[in-house]
């Protein structure tokens, strides 16, 4: 250290500063020696650069007199926790582990727990058996966005800095989630409690080929030379709050996850403790297909006994997002709160609206509203007390993103966010998102307080209004319909959108999708518990039910068009302020839907969809089309009650289209 190491105030006099005649700042003479630098050697300057700060980036030894030993005692349980969370369960031994990066100089001192039994039995004596515990596991706890961007960036190829700040990264050969390869273990109380068989995103798995992929993941991110620990929570009710942690390989999946999560504050996490729910991202390395239950090399498998989450075979970020919503799928209900894929904003004076859909169909979009606070764009909770996000940040649809049209989601593409899978200018570093080339689910994760309104803490009072999302390609659904609450319940159950598959190979045909509650890949009880809660709530807080088509109009995909994006908008507004509840209807046939006869700033004759279609046979024949394929999927539930009320379970079954 320099001579001033003792921390004491130097006692030579600083030499009085030289001053150069030259004014031009040409001079080769600015001496600043004056200040007399604590460094006697490059790397001692250059650890000058970095002022130290706990317990974000505790990398320093502060063990002098100063520390208290409640710190100390609370860091050293802190890496003992993170060390129990990758023990691997056959060797009854958690790694040593260290935190701090690898490759930083020996002059950081690092901290060290040796060997530590699984669970926190402290091992008297340790018999060395197997090489793997000999060596350290470095941990990059809780790191900033800034000190994840440069591991990505050193570390991870395909991580570059876009012109506007954000980090550009690859997922991998998967650009999206992997739902046929999701598993969760069947033991004697997810067999009753859960929900299996046709439909169910639900596959089995039991509990010894879980520990079997667990082991797989645990031993790959002990085998490397460092893994991310990411200690966070989910859900903005601080009486439901729950903290979780992810482990993952890559800079990127922690970054991802500090964004989606609720970012804890230094107090928070000094007093985290134990997680309620792990994450292993062993997503580079792959599952192994000799396993019972595996299909692939890609596996996602849940444990909700053990409260884990094993991630191999894919990169792709979102698997974690929706994995933990998954969980709180099955946590939240338990509570009697009811777990929502929707998002969620709230107007100015107080009006809470929810925006139920399908992946695509805009619930990113259109809660992302300039004229209101944003609660959040994905996943919520409706308690008795009112709605909350579960998560921290947003996971927007990037592609064919324009300023014009979305200028919050443009400008919350900045330093911190992660953009995956996107194209850009390889020397102007200009994202050009209408490049489908890696992918077309190209997004970028943000943290909610990149979006200028948005509602902080995110949790707001109960939903006045419930949108349903549907992106139809089929192009027969009206742009918007008032729903009754059975309406509302058969449309929820039924969960319909229909995209259009490969928008590139000249495919004409769309295809419908049907996913229970909108989200049957992540819903873990029967859609009917979900929908019963839907039902109570919506009655109790005096909600009003919505239909909205975000797709086509004036024919299918391949001859009408995608509805404009400022009409939807429009349409929302009328729901927000009130004005189309108090509109003219008249009812559809097929469907029996309520549509508006007018609403201010949309062409009326859009409201009514066989106005729009030149060829009305085809529209009929598309209707009834439709209709059919709603029918056929509602047949698996209609052996089943909803709620307590016999009568609603009647009158959601006559919801449907009569034809
Ligand atoms: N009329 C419309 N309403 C909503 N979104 C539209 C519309 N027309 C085009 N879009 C585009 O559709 C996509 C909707 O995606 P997103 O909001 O991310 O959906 P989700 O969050 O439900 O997955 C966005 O890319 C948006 O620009
Ligand atoms: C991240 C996802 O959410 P969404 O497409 O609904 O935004 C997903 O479904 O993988
Ligand atoms: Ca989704
Ligand atoms: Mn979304």
């Amino acid at each position: 250290m320099a001579a001033n190491g003792t921390g004491l105030p130097m006692a030579r006099k600083p030499l009085a500063k030289i001053v150069t005649e030259d004014k031009q700042g040409n001079g080769m003479c600015h001496d600043d020696s004056a200040k007399g630098i604590k460094a006697q050697t490059i790397d001692e300057l250059h650890s000058l650069q970095k002022k130290r700060s706990a317990p974000t980036t505790p990398l320093e030894g502060n063990q002098g007199a100063f520390a208290s030993l409640p710190d100390d005692e609370r860091r050293r349980q802190q890496l003992q926790s993170i060390s129990a969370s990758l023990a691997s369960l056959t060797r009854g031994a958690g790694p040593k582990v260290v935190r701090g990066d690898p490759a930083a100089k020996s002059s950081q001192a690092v901290e060290h727990v040796a060997h530590r039994h699984h669970h926190h039995v402290e091992a008297p004596t340790i018999s060395v058996s197997d090489d793997s515990s000999l060596k350290f596991t470095h941990v990059l706890y809780n790191l900033s966005p800034a000190e994840l961007y440069e591991q990505a960036i050193k570390y991870e190829k395909g991580s570059f800095i876009t012109s506007s700040g954000a980090l550009a990264t690859l997922s991998g050969a998967k650009t999206g989630r992997s739902p046929r390869d999701k598993r969760v273990v069947m033991d004697d109380t997810t067999q009753n409690e859960l929900w299996w068989g046709r439909g169910s995103p639900n596959i089995e798995m039991d509990e010894h080929t879980f520990l079997v992929n667990r082991e797989r993941a645990v031993d790959y991110l002990n085998s490397l030379d460092k893994v991310f620990v990411n200690d966070q929570f989910l859900n903005w009710d601080p009486q439901n709050r729950i903290k979780v942690r992810i482990v993952s390989a890559r800079a990127y999946h922690s970054l991802f996850m500090h964004n989606m999560c609720i970012r804890p504050t230094d107090e928070e996490l000094e007093n985290f403790g134990t997680p309620d729910f792990t994450i292993y991202n062993a997503g580079q390395f792959p599952c192994n297909r000799y396993t019972h239950y595996m299909t692939s090399s890609t596996s996602t498998d849940l444990n909700l006994a053990r409260k884990e989450m094993v991630i191999l075979g894919t990169q792709y970020a979102g698997e974690m997002k929706k994995g933990l919503f998954s969980v709180m799928h099955y946590l939240m209900p338990k509570r009697q709160i009811l777990s929502l894929h929707s998002g969620c904003n709230m107007g100015i004076d107080g009006d809470v609206a929810l925006f139920f859909g399908l992946s695509g169909t805009g619930k990113t979009t259109l809660s992302t509203d300039h004229n209101r606070y944003l609660i959040g764009d994905d996943e919520h909770c409706w308690s008795d007390y009112g709605v909350s996000n579960i998560e921290g940040g947003c996971y927007a649809k990037c592609i064919d993103l324009s300023r014009e049209k979305e200028p919050d989601i443009w400008n919350a593409i900045k330093f911190g966010t992660v953009l995956e899978n996107v194209v850009f200018d390889e020397h102007t570093r200009e994202v050009e998102y209408g490049d489908k080339s890696v992918t077309e689910n190209t997004r970028a994760a943000y943290p909610i307080e990149y979006i200028p309104n948005a509602k902080l803490p995110c949790i707001g009072p109960h939903p006045k209004n419930v949108i349903l999302l549907a992106c139809d390609a089929f192009g027969v659904l009206p742009p918007v319909s008032k729903l009754n609450l059975a309406q509302t319940m058969y449309h929820f159950i039924s969960g319909y959108t229909a995209l259009v598959a490969g928008t590139e190979d000249g495919i004409k045909e769309p295809t419908a999708t049907f996913s229970a509650c909108f989200g049957a890949a992540f819903i873990m009880l029967h859609p009917t518990k979900y929908a019963a809660m839907l039902a109570e709530k919506m009655q109790k807080h005096g909600a009003t039910g919505w239909l909205v088509n975000t797709g086509w109009s004036g024919g299918s995909y391949g001859s009408g068009n995608r509805i404009k994006l400022a009409y939807t908008r429009r349409i929302i507004d009328a729901i927000h302020s009130g004005s189309l509840l108090n509109a003219t209807y008249e009812k559809t046939d097929v469907f029996g839907l309520e549509i508006p006869t007018e609403i201010e700033g949309v062409p009326s004759e859009i409201l009514r969809p066989e106005n729009t279609w030149g060829d009305k046979k085809a529209y009929k024949n598309t209707l009834l089309k439709l209709g059919g394929l709603f029918k056929n999927n509602f047949e698996t539930f209609t052996n089943y009650k909803i709620g307590k009320d016999t009568m609603l379970t009647q009158e959601i079954l006559a919801a449907g289209p009569n034809f």
